[in-house]
């Protein structure tokens, strides 16, 4: 798969603003992939791809859902999250990726799920963070994210939820055990530290 070609193709999928927004998160996902020791070429392309059908119209995406029997729970969810887990099956079908830990990062890149991967943490947090990115508890994740991905992630997903039960919205049930899990996460690395320094 050539880079180039992936850029300007993305690049046609998306609106300027949001192309502009994709640029951004490959930024800021090659940033804090080479902090942590990943490979920056896989998150670039992740980044790239991660909102690949944020434009697709709902039936085009609803038959993508049915036709790849994709959780049919999304239905009843909000449409906004319909385009991630599409996406990865658009990169795997008509970009020939076959790297599951890139289609993951792109499936779970709005809501998170248990267990997320180093490459996962990035994408989703890059989507958070980006530079262009203004939101209440934004600069928090944005310092956490420049020492610890774990306490960045668990951060995020709190403000998410919060953000979504003040709005009266449901929240993703994914979203939920995401957060529970990386609260375990983060107390477990808690739990190391303190044994380490003893
Ligand atoms: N975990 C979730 N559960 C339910 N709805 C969600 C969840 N995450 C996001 N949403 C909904 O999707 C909308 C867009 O999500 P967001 O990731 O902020 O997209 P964007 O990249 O367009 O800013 C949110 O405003 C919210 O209504």
């Amino acid at each position: 798969m050539n880079r180039d070609e992936l850029l300007q193709a993305t690049k046609k999928q998306l609106t300027p603003a949001r192309w502009e927004h994709t640029l951004r998160v490959a930024d800021t996902a090659v940033r804090l992939a080479k902090r942590v020791k990943i490979d920056p070429d896989r998150a670039e392309i992740a980044a790239i791809l991660h909102d690949y059908c944020k434009f697709w119209p709902d039936n085009e995406l609803i038959s993508w859902i049915k036709t790849c029997h994709l959780p049919p729970d999304l239905l009843s969810y909000n449409k906004e999250l319909w385009h991630a887990p599409v996406g990865a099956e658009v990169a795997r079908k008509e970009w020939d990726i076959e790297d599951e830990d890139i289609l993951n990062a792109i499936r779970y890149h709005t809501t998170g799920r248990p267990r997320m991967s180093e490459l996962e943490k990035i994408i989703f947090l890059a989507d958070y963070i980006e530079p262009g990115r203004r939101f209440p508890g934004v600069d928090r994740v944005r310092e956490l994210a420049e020492s610890d991905l774990d306490q960045a992630v668990l951060q995020a997903l709190n403000n998410t939820i919060i953000f979504l039960i003040e709005r009266g919205q449901k929240v993703y049930p994914l979203t939920l055990l995401a957060r529970n899990d990386m609260l375990d996460q983060v107390k477990r690395n808690e739990m190391r530290l303190r044994e380490e320094s003893i």
